[in-house]
């Protein structure tokens, strides 16, 4: 089995899920927005602040770009996937592909104050305004993904087990 590609909406759980998995597969994690974060030397938000959304999209796509030859448990960011250049890229890798899908109860749930904070494309957003932009990324993360794991009220254990049970029976 290869290692899977971790994709979906800020707060469904990348990040975490992402580093069970790898622990149960025994590989190795990376995580994107970490990389990007170590890449710059400051955070995202005061990337975002300073330099805009369109050079952190510059930066997230070089580092994508120059990471997937490796064979990593790889968590992208909640945008990476909608970047059509992106989709390219993810979908030329070979690797699976999992859309981790959560209903907009479990995003608010997952989603703390700190967790908003950390997340720019958030500021100064509503409960309803994340509703409207998940809506309108699902069709990127669908059309991007080999399966999708909907990880509502599930631990990260039993999303991490589902997907591997997935992979290997797909
Ligand atoms: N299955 C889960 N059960 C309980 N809490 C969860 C679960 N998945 C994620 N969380 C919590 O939700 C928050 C957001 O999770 P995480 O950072 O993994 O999301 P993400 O998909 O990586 O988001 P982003 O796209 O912004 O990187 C964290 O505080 C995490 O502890
Ligand atoms: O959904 C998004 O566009 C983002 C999600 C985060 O993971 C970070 O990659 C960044 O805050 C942008
Ligand atoms: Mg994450």
């Amino acid at each position: 089995m290869k290692n899977p590609i971790l994709i979906g909406f800020m707060g469904a759980g990348k990040t975490t899920v992402g580093t069970t998995l790898a622990k149960v597969l025994g590989q190795p994690f990376y995580d994107l927005d970490d990389a990007i974060e170590k890449h710059l030397g400051q955070s995202i938000p005061s990337y975002f602040n300073e330099k805009g959304e369109s050079a952190f999209r510059q930066v997230e796509k070089e580092l994508l770009a120059r990471h997937l030859s490796t064979d990593n448990v790889l968590a992208t960011g909640g945008g990476t996937a909608c970047q059509v250049v992106n989709q390219a890229l993810l979908r030329a890798d070979k690797r699976p592909v999992v859309w981790l899908q959560a209903s907009d109860k479990t995003t608010l749930e997952n989603l703390s104050a700190e967790d908003w904070q950390k997340r720019p494309i958030l500021a100064d957003k509503t409960a309803e305004d994340l509703s409207k932009l998940k809506a309108s990324r699902e069709v990127f993360y669908r059309k991007t993904a080999d399966i999708i794991v909907n990880v509502d009220q599930k631990t990260p254990e039993t999303i991490a087990e589902e997907i591997i049970d997935r992979l290997q029976n797909a």
